[in-house]
Formats: structure tokens, C-alpha cells, sequence
């Protein structure tokens, strides 16, 4: 199959001198298309800075990043910003919903910036109302809505563009652990039905587990990384 996520090598670190932290040293990964894979790691690892690497929100790195086949190292700001718009949908561990606009504007505040009318996504809507449970609730505004329910809007706002993958970042890290597990099945469910590929980044193992895999870092490496460069057995 397809992989949809290469990662290679990759460095990264903050700052300089004497204040440089390094965070990746020589990380790999690969995600084929329709996985759902989780990243864990120590507080500290270099979770979101590797995931927010492959969502090029951050462009600065040593190594080979490519997704959906392309180089992103090698793309211009432009290019990558219409790949993020396209190829991508995010989520956060604090929602990042727009507070006075209701549940329906913001799911389709993505689609806005792309031009599209809302009589254009109507039906699209209603589908990802509905898978989201969201459908009564959509003249809603978020303030109104439990924090289980704002991760589901802001999931719908992330697949309704039809992303190739979804990054997410501790996106349970907030909700208590049913509403956590209600994010985690919709997530298999997206997975699944839609095919769409998810990199989570989590703490919690309950949650990693949803996934076909766990990636761990240490060390600024992950795990499969680490394999590749350790000795020949005798
Ligand atoms: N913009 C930045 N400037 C300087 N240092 C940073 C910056 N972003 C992250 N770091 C540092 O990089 C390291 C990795 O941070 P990162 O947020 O990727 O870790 P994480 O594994 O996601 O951690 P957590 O699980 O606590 O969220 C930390 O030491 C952090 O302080």
C-alpha cells in the first residue's frame, strides 16, 4: 500500500548555542494510507513538534519529510499552505473553535476559505452532522456545547474537506475518559469508513490502543527508527 507519510531522518532543534534544544535526532516514520497509527512518547519527546513537522507548520528541519508524495522541505510556502487546505485536516487538544459562530459555520469555515457556498456543501454537511451526532446541535454556538461535543465539531470541520490524513494532537487530552473514548470511536469510525489516515499524538495508552499501532519516541528518535540503525544480531 501507499504511504501517505514518510518521514526520514529528520532533525530539529530550538534555539542556538548554548540555548539549542534538540528534540529530533534522526526520527523516521512511515504511515501508509488508511492507517491509523498513534504517537506516544515522554512529556518533552518532541510529539507535537514531529507531527506539526509533517503537517509543514513548521518548515525548519534537517531530514526528509514527504506526504501524499510530496517532498514538503522542497515546497514553497504557497504550495504548502493549498497542500495543508487540501491533503490535511487538524485537530487540537483545546478544539480551536471560533466562538461566536455556531456549530454549522464552523464545520464549514474550511470550505469558506476555499470558496465554497454553503448551498454547495449542504448535503456534505448533513452527512458529517450526522456521523458526528451532531445534527441537533448545529445553530448551536460552542459555548452551549460540552467539551466532548466541541471536539466533535471540530472534527467534522476536519474531515469535511475530504482530507487524505487527519493529525491530531492529544485531541482527548481535555475530556474525561468516556467522552475520550466517544472521540476515539469516531475516530475508528472515520478511519474506517472513509479510509482516511490518522496520526494521533497521545498520552493515554486506552487511547493509542484505538489505533492499528503505536510509535513511540525516545530519545528524539521513534521506535522504528531506532530499529533501523541498531547493530546486526551476531
Ligand atoms: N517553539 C519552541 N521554542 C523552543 N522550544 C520548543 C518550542 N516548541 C517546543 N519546544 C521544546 O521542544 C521539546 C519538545 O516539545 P514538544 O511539544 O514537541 O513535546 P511533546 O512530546 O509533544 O510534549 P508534551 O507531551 O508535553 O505535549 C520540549 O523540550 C519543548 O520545550
Amino acid at each position: 500500500m501507499a504511504n501517505v507519510i514518510e518521514v526520514n531522518n529528520v532533525y530539529k532543534a530550538f534555539g542556538k548555542g548554548e540555548n539549542m534544544t534538540k528534540v529530533l535526532s534522526g526520527a523516521s516514520l512511515t504511515v501508509e494510507k488508511g492507517e491509523f497509527v498513534s504517537l506516544m512518547g515522554a512529556s518533552g519527546s518532541g510529539k507535537s513538534t514531529l507531527l506539526y513537522l509533517i503537517g509543514g507548520l513548521d518548515r525548519y528541519f534537517n531530514g526528509n519529510i514527504s506526504v501524499c508524495g510530496m517532498d514538503i522541505g522542497k515546497m514553497k510556502e504557497k504550495d504548502l499552505s493549498a497542500m495543508r487546505l487540501d491533503k490535511i485536516g487538524f485537530i487540537f487538544q483545546f478544539y480551536n473553535l471560533v466562538q461566536n459562530l455556531n456549530v454549522e459555520d464552523n464545520i464549514l469555515l474550511p470550505s469558506s476559505v476555499q470558496g465554497k457556498s454553503k448551498a454547495e456543501m449542504e448535503a456534505k454537511l448533513t452527512e458529517i452532522l450526522r456521523i458526528t451526532g451532531l445534527t441537533e446541535k448545529r445553530k448551536a454556538k460552542p459555548s452551549e456545547l460540552s467539551g466532548g461535543q466541541q471536539q466533535r465539531v471540530a472534527i467534522a470541520r476536519a474531515v469535511i474537506g475530504d482530507p487524505e490524513i487527519i493529525l491530531a494532537d492529544e485531541p482527548t487530552g481535555n475530556l474525561d475518559s468516556n467522552a475520550g473514548a466517544e472521540i476515539m470511536k469516531l475516530f475508528s469510525e472515520i478511519n474506517k469508513e472513509k479510509g482516511i489516515t490518522i496520526l494521533q499524538v497521545t498520552h493515554s495508552h486506552k487511547c493509542a490502543a484505538y489505533g492499528d499501532r503505536i510509535v513511540e519516541l525516545v530519545n528524539g528518535r521513534t521506535d522504528a527508527g531506532a530499529e533501523e540503525e541498531a547493530p546486526a544480531a551476531e
